[in-house]
């Protein structure tokens, strides 16, 4: 491969590049390494293109200060990136001043006469180091993170360290090393590049995932106690009545209300009232079966309906059941609370044809337990359970 075609190449990947993590750090929420990525490549991308317009083999005087200046801000630049993308508290100036001193070195170098060796010898060794650097961050705190992804950064980093550090023996020794070592160094910067994208763009992907099953989660349940809620249960009551197709099929929608929650909240505070809720919930759950539909649907209040019953007597044990469940003592923080529980129950198809009538006639026996004193149930229509 010419040494033009070796540049060519170069900048015209590391131009591409440029243009997609430029395009990835405008896409809001993608990652605030990506904007630091695309100043990085873009330097490499103007080292490259310094070598090509002033090849150091026709003895411009500017092309090794341009390509010395463009790869000593491009380490500090990928390192920020990969720190920001990583969210780890480094300080970064360190970076430069690694970058800086290599400058420095090649300066004094220069002033002082020494061989060519000895000059790069010093420059590379810093690059290497930050290169080792890199890869180790990326592999030491890549949990949480695209791991995949992670590795091979780290893979192609430790292997350009390797790269940059072998670099002016293996000139020495092989003059020819010089146009070769480009394009191997070429194709690792690209691996690490393609990598960070990869991590980039997985991120963005799982990100996206979560934020979507979340978003679901929340306009189905109700975030404190996770059951359904009112919405969903008018959904998962028509699904269940689509299925209640056998005959003598019973559907019964227990209502469910805290007696003297209230109290609760007002001496032990509302964080204990919450878990009083969430084991309430767990309880309902526990106490029907997993075709049934638990949800909450108010403050303390509670809907349960039983989808699969045979007859109507078993809605009357099922509402027993739950009130037993109720009432037993919740222990929260290694103290017990008491509670009770009005139930009023409906049932499919004789107290009602949808399900905001049986919530309606449910409600209504709820009220008549507790215009009886409380912590009872009751079926529609005042048959006592
Ligand atoms: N901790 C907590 N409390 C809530 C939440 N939502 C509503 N509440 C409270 O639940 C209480 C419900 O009021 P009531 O039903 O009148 O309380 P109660 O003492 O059970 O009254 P009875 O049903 O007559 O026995 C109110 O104090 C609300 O502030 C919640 O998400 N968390």
């Amino acid at each position: 491969m010419s040494y033009q075609t070796v540049h060519t190449f170069g900048v015209s990947a590391y131009f591409i590049f440029m243009l997609l993590f430029l395009w990835m750090s405008m896409i809001p929420r993608t990652n605030p390494g990506a904007g630091w990525w695309a100043a990085s490549i873009c330097c490499t991308m103007l080292a490259r293109l310094s070598m090509f317009f002033f090849p150091p083999i026709a003895g411009q005087p500017l092309a090794g200060p341009l390509y010395v200046l463009f790869i000593s801000l491009e380490k500090p630049l990928l390192l920020t990136g990969l720190t920001r993308f990583l969210n780890l508290h480094i300080q970064v100036r360190w970076f430069w001043m690694a970058s800086l001193a290599s400058v420095l070195w090649l300066l004094a170098a220069l002033a002082a006469g020494l061989p060519p060796f000895a000059r790069a010898m010093g420059f590379c060794t810093v690059n290497a180091a930050l290169l080792l650097y890199m890869g180790w961050i990326a592999l030491k705190n890549s949990a949480g993170f695209p791991r995949w992804p992670l590795v091979l950064t780290a893979t192609a980093s430790f292997a350009l360290s390797a790269h940059w550090l072998s670099g002016p023996g293996l000139i020495e020794v092989f003059p020819a090393w010089a146009r070769n070592g480009f394009v191997l160094g070429t194709l690792l910067v690209l691996l690490q590049y393609l990598s960070l994208m990869t991590a980039v763009l997985s991120l963005f992907q799982s990100r996206l995932i979560d934020a979507e099953s979340k978003a679901l989660d929340l306009a189905f349940h109700d975030p404190l106690t996770g059951l359904n809620n009112q919405r969903y249960m008018k959904t998962l009551f028509d699904q269940a009545l689509v299925l209640a197709t056998r005959p003598h099929h019973v559907v019964a929608v227990f209502y469910i209300d805290l007696d003297n929650f209230k109290p609760i909240n007002d001496t032990a505070g509302h964080a204990v009232g919450d878990e009083v809720l969430k084991t309430v919930a767990a309880r309902l759950k526990s106490s029907t079966r997993s075709t049934d539909i638990c949800a909450r649907v108010g403050g303390d209040e509670f809907v349960v309906i039983a989808t699969q019953l045979d007859e109507e007597a078993q809605a009357g044990e099922v509402a027993k059941k739950l009130l037993a469940r109720l009432t037993e003592c919740i222990p929260v923080n290694g103290k017990e609370y008491a509670l009770g529980a009005s139930i009023g129950v409906a049932l499919y198809p004789q107290h009602g044809r949808n399900l905001a009538e049986l919530v309606q006639r449910a409600d209504k026996a709820m009220y008549q337990v507790k215009r009886n004193g409380k912590s009872g149930c009751e079926i529609f229509a005042g048959a006592a359970t």
